[in-house]
């Protein structure tokens, strides 16, 4: 991916220093329905999804992230606990892929860190980051359209011990049983719906600790959301944090008990779904102008 070429070619870990630029940042409002927080500082709520058990959440801390020239993550602070849907709102251009892919060590940070259950993964290379535990399945889910549904699980095991993967590709399967009778088919002859549930297995092949899905509803029929909504929950009853990036809050907010919102590469909401669900409001203040796009 080209995206790697934007950033410096050190594999050291960036700087921590992730405070917030300007005073204005600093004009933190809490409200009892959740927390609308500038840049870089962490939540104030006293309700973070981590609170006592650090060590089992994948932790983003201070990220910035500069594309193309421009910096497109201001210094985000977020926290994906274990065992639970954590959802990160945001319109078109937030920076929610731009999250993901640094997380997953396809776009390296020019400062902050990214730690999974206690590994500092910051600046990794996407394969270190995988064998970590953590797996991203990107937006627009890209299977590889040539290769057979098998081949594409088998490829997705190749960070595991060889005499694992059958097991592993097993299990994926297991928890999309529609894949079953496609596994001769090249992936790219697939539905959407189809590719979507390819694409999620493969992560799962990896036996991710930590699950991160950019758009699971992007231009999926709603019968197929409704499939795999469930199917996201009980991974996370499994042990899996996973976090799901939407850009509409209907999903989201099925599924999530904990939500940010991430507006221009700053989040500017933190607080649960219920609060969101009871204050529907809230969420102007955090999208802005964003939240006229909203479905849910
Ligand atoms: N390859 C790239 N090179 C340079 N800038 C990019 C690149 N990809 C995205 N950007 C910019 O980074 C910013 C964040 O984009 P990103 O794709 O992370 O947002 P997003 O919230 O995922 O949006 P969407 O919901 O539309 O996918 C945008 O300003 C975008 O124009």
């Amino acid at each position: 991916m080209d995206d790697m070429n934007e950033e410096p070619q050190t594999t050291a870990s960036p700087p921590r220093d992730a405070r917030p630029e300007t005073a204005a940042n600093n004009a933190a409002q809490s409200t009892e329905q959740g927390t609308a927080r500038p840049t870089g500082q962490p939540a104030e709520d006293g309700a973070a999804p981590s609170a006592g058990q650090p060590a089992e959440d994948l932790r983003v801390e201070g990220l910035k992230v500069t594309r193309g020239g421009r910096a497109v993550l201001h210094g985000v602070d977020l926290a994906v606990p274990r065992g639970k849907v954590t959802a990160l709102l945001g319109a078109n251009g937030a920076g929610k892929s731009s999250l993901v892919l640094t997380v997953a060590g396809l776009l390296r940070p020019t400062a902050g860190t990214v730690v999974a259950g206690g590994d500092d993964l910051t600046g990794l290379r996407p394969e270190r980051v995988r064998a970590a535990g953590v797996a991203a399945v990107p937006e627009g889910h890209r299977v590889l359209a040539d290769l057979s549904v098998a081949d594409n699980l088998r490829v997705a095991g190749a960070g595991l011990p060889k005499r694992e993967v059958p097991a592993a590709v097993a299990a994926a399967v297991e928890v999309f049983p529609e894949l079953h009778d496609l596994t001769d088919r090249p992936a790219g002859t697939l539905s959407g719906g189809q590719q979507q549930m390819l694409a999620l297995a493969q992560a799962l092949v990896a036996r991710p600790r930590y699950l991160l899905v950019d758009e699971l509803s992007l231009g999926l029929a709603p019968v197929v959301v409704a499939r795999l909504v469930p199917v996201l929950a009980d991974l996370a009853a499994r042990g899996i944090g996973v976090l799901l990036i939407e850009q509409f809050m209907g999903v989201a907010l099925k599924l999530a008990e904990r939500v940010y919102v991430l507006d221009r590469g700053r989040i500017t909401y933190e607080g649960t779904s219920q609060q969101l669900r009871d204050s529907p409001d809230l969420l102007h203040t955090a999208y802005l102008g964003a939240a006229s796009n909203s479905n849910a």
